[in-house]
């Protein structure tokens, strides 16, 4: 749509131009006189003006790429009449597009997610710019963990077109759980079989970042921003994205985007539910003092490789906003389906996840780790602008698994350190990456923490002892997410002693005598109950009112340090 006519641009570095296109689908909304929405409403009443608000990209820099903010168009007309048939014109082009839109959404707000600025943001932010495009929302301030998830999974939900979330990674996981958990309910599919084809889901979820570390908003969007959050939601933008999903035997532990670690992510995620009082900060010093540490574990790694004539985790690309590779993934995984449009997604039925899953070897890897990784997406964020596996695709069907072996602390630093940089981290000896499908975990024969190790000691060499039974004493509660979610599933069976162990094992430190021998799993934030799981990825399980980050020079992986790419990579403009 292209406008034109005698209007003033309010935006002061376009003064100067006498012609602004928008286009329809990034309108927001009209008002009839001189109106500003941010940062609070204000209404001046006039016959001949008129409002328009639209999506506005952001200014370019570090940081910012993919930062949308509202822009704001005054018209003024000759006539009311004019104004009104402005006016009109322009809601009706508004409500041609609301069957791609989102009418009414479900939004449940964590109170006390990241620095505690949920239901702030989200009054301030969010609900002006749903109200101006005319979305109803229900909103539900959650009063305890899982809250989220069991109004997904119980309630009546005929009517919404979306759930959002405002709140961190596992606010999102709750919403993700309670998302898929529905859709197979519904689908008459048993979650706890590993070799089951899930059926994918049909209900939106929209993240509005309010947490502490939130990868899933900035993977997807490129940018940890409310507002530009709250505008992919408006215009009903929508991203397909893989799950993860962790078995333990023949039962679902939960579902990942981002994050299955073992080792060092483990160790601080433990670490950090002691801290949870620093907020954000908590995994700064945690990382720190799980650093400090020096610790590996001993693992035995199988994995299912993905084809790797699609792509690769060392192809140097980046996965963005309309990504060929996951186009053509949404090809393979919706055979029959026209994969250029939506329906490929509405159409669950034509959903043929695996026709390709049971082929191929899987291939085995044993050793000493100081962390294993398996992420579905690029997992990057604030801390690691380019991610844990920066090449990663956001719907692709697969993940990446990162292996770091046992090596000096200068060297595991080093690895670390390239997260925060443009330098690569997977180009360092002791570093193997794999573009995977499947992946199976366990502790060496032996190697398991017995309990015999358990007790081993107590009683028998005095003092070191007494100092880790204080530590098991001072040990806080672990979330209670997963604990819930495990109990309501009947995953309890064997859990206590699993859990026993490895939390003996976590707190060793400056006060305990002895390392642990087995880690724990951090699963997107929450700690799994088990050692051995079996992980398998699911293609474009889920879908987000996101698009990707979007193209632009600025928004490429650079490996030039800086110089090759002159300045044009999210980290050197
Ligand atoms: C010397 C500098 C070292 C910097 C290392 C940076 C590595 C950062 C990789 C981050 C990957 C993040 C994957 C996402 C995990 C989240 O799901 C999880 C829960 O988030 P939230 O619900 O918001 O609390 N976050 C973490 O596990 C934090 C990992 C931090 C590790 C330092
Ligand atoms: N009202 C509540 N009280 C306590 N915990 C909650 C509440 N609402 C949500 N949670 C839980 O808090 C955890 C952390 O929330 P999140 O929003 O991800 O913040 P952060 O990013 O700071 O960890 C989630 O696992 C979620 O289940
Ligand atoms: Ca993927």
């Amino acid at each position: 749509m292209q406008i034109q006519g005698s209007w003033t641009q309010l935006d002061k570095q376009n003064r100067d131009k006498k012609t602004v296109s928008v286009p329809v689908s990034e309108l927001i909304g009209v008002e009839e006189g001189r109106v500003e929405i941010l940062p609070q409403k204000k209404v001046e009443e006039s016959e001949q003006h008129f409002t328009v608000f639209s999506v506005k990209r952001g200014p370019r820099g570090a940081g910012s790429a993919g930062l949308w903010a509202v822009g704001r168009t005054l018209f003024s007309c000759s006539s009311r009449d004019l104004r009104d048939h402005w006016v009109t014109q322009l809601r009706a082009a508004l409500r041609d597009r609301s069957a791609s839109r989102p009418q009414r959404l479900l939004v449940f707000i964590n109170p006390f997610g990241g620095k505690k600025r949920g239901v702030q943001i989200y009054r301030t932010l969010v609900s002006p710019l749903l109200e101006l495009a005319g979305i109803s929302a229900h909103v539900v301030v959650t009063e305890r963990a899982n809250q989220a998830r069991d109004h997904i999974l119980k309630k009546e939900l005929t009517g919404f077109d979306g759930v959002v979330c405002v709140g961190g990674d596992g606010m999102f996981s709750e919403l993700l759980h309670g998302v898929i958990g529905r859709t197979q309910q519904e689908a008459g599919l048993s979650e706890h079989d590993p070799t089951e084809t899930l059926q994918p889901c049909n209900l939106h979820i929209g993240i509005i970042p309010a947490g502490s570390t939130n990868c899933v908003c900035f993977a997807t969007v490129g940018v940890s921003d409310p507002v530009t959050s709250t505008l992919h939601i408006i215009i009903g933008d929508s991203q397909p994205l893989d799950v993860c999903s962790v078995h333990h035997l023949n039962t679902l532990v939960r579902y990942s985007v981002s994050l299955v670690g073992y080792g060092f992510y483990g160790d601080v995620l433990a670490e950090s539910e002691r801290h949870r009082w620093m907020g954000p900060l908590r995994y700064d010093y945690s990382g720190c003092m799980v650093y400090l540490s020096n610790r590996s574990y001993s693992g035995v790694i199988q994995f299912l490789p993905a084809d790797p004539k699609f792509s690769s985790p060392r192809d140097n690309t980046r996965c963005l906003s309309g990504c060929r590779v996951c186009s053509e993934s949404t090809e393979r995984l919706f055979p029959q389906s026209d994969a250029s449009s939506n329906a490929s997604f509405y159409s669950t039925s034509q959903y043929s996840q695996d026709s390709s899953q049971s082929d191929g070897d899987w291939v085995s890897v044993e050793g000493r780790f100081r962390c294993v990784s398996l992420t579905c997406m690029s997992s990057s964020c604030p801390r690691s602008p380019l991610g844990l596996s920066p090449a990663a695709h956001l719907a692709d069907g697969t993940g990446d698994l990162i292996l770091v072996r046992d090596t000096s602390a200068m060297g595991f630093l080093k690895y670390l350190h390239r997260h925060t940089n443009t330098q690569d981290q997977f180009d360092l000896p002791f570093v193997e990456v794999h573009r995977v499908r499947a992946v199976r975990f366990s502790v060496p024969p032996g190697e398991e923490e017995s309990d015999e190790e358990e007790d081993g000691g107590k009683g028998t060499e005095g003092g070191g002892d007494r100092a880790e039974q204080e530590c098991e004493r001072d040990r806080p509660e672990r979330k209670s997410i997963s604990q819930q979610h495990l109990a309501e599933r009947g995953v309890e069976r064997g859990m206590g002693d699993d859990r026993k162990k490895k939390e003996r094992g976590l707190f060793f430190g400056p006060c305990c005598s002895r390392a642990p021998s087995v880690s724990v799993w951090n699963c997107d934030g929450e700690i799994l109950p088990h050692t051995e799981i079996l992980c398998r990825v699911h293609g474009q399980l889920v879908r987000l009112f996101a698009r990707g980050i979007e193209d632009g020079a600025r928004t490429r992986s650079c490996r030039g340090g800086g110089r090759k790419c002159k300045g044009r990579c999210v980290l050197h403009t």
